[in-house]
């Protein structure tokens, strides 16, 4: 469904110079830095997956996801998208992609959420039927009833990012591209998020590419990860097996008689009651638990690997 091969995007800006004639400078020698955002990566996407892109910040995923929509074009490289290339055939492919980016929404900031809603029925060519049957179907999933009357700029965040995901899959289309859909939303409002993307996945089969910072919305959703880092794929595949590979020791985290925490590798193969009994023999022990390690340990695990 998704192809990409050897995608690459070099930024290119005008050099600046700093100093009281640095903007004339900058204007007269044309100089230009080059920045690699995305540096030769590679995956393939079968309909029906939900797979997290993820990086830290600057990693180059918002850039992947912009060409992948069609909004940006590769320096070098190549994109399918159901046999399209999103940059060439712009229209049919935003036909076939719903986009959220949580930092910026695609609604009308003075409109009402339903005439926002509508002009998106109208942009996509939605029939009348079909509008009606979509909207009551979000508005069911995402429960918008309560604010479809009230502007856009006058919705909570949470709210807002509720609309734009109903913007996105009125029309249907089999992918959805979300770039940081829970940014800012509270426990709840992340909560109903995830739930309309697993429901959308499960119900219509929608393949998902999701980027986020937020772990708990990748161990939610996603059976695979891609993981990138200053634009290469640092790691492409299921999460428990990156569990397994890349898993720092577990610990064991020791709470003193004074009050004092400390914490003790657990080398692999070594016998915890023995570490116990090590431990125990030289430190008045008032409780003790074993630490494992989590996704986010792992991943700063990797990234940190992957400076050296
Ligand atoms: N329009 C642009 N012009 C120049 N450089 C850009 C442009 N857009 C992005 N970059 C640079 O490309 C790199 C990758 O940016 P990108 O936004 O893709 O990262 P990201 O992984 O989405 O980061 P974040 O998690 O912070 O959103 C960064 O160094 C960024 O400064």
């Amino acid at each position: 469904m998704i192809r990409v091969e050897s995608l690459t995007k070099v930024f290119r800006r005008p050099h600046t110079f700093s100093g009281p004639l640095g903007p004339l400078r900058t204007l007269l020698t044309r100089r230009y830095d080059e920045r690699t955002a995305v540096d030769g990566v590679s995956f393939e996407i079968s309909a029906g997956e939900i797979v997290g892109y993820l990086g830290p910040n600057g990693a180059g995923k918002s850039t992947t996801v912009k060409m992948l929509t069609g909004i940006l074009t590769p320096t070098s490289g190549l994109i399918e998208v159901d046999g399209r290339v999103p940059w060439r055939d712009r229209e049919a492919n935003a036909r076939a992609v719903g986009v959220v980016f949580g930092q910026r929404s695609q609604l009308w900031w003075d409109l009402p959420l339903i005439d926002s809603l509508r002009l998106v029925g109208d942009l996509y060519d939605v029939p009348a039927a079909r509008f009606t049957g979509s909207l009551r179907r979000m508005c069911d999933l995402l429960g918008l009833d309560d604010f479809l009357q009230t502007p856009v700029r006058q919705l909570s965040l949470g709210q807002r990012m509720r609309g734009d995901l109903a913007a996105a899959m009125l029309y249907d289309p089999p992918i959805l591209y979300l770039d940081e859909p829970t940014v800012g939303l509270d426990v709840m409002a992340k909560q109903a998020v995830r739930e309309f993307i697993a429901e959308t996945n499960r119900l219509g089969r929608t393949t998902v590419v999701l980027t986020t910072h937020d772990l708990a919305d990748v161990e939610a959703l996603c059976e695979r990860i891609i993981l990138i880092d200053k634009g290469r794929v640092l790691y492409d595949g299921g999460i428990d097996d990156l569990v397994t590979a890349y898993a720092p020791p577990r610990r064991l985290v020791v709470e003193l008689a004074d009050d004092e925490t400390r914490t003790f590798e657990i080398a692999a193969g070594r016998p915890i009651p023995e570490l116990i009994a090590q431990v125990a023999a030289e430190h008045p022990i008032r409780d003790l638990s074993i630490r494992e390690p989590d996704l986010e340990s792992v991943i700063t695990r990797i990234y940190a690997e992957s400076e050296r």
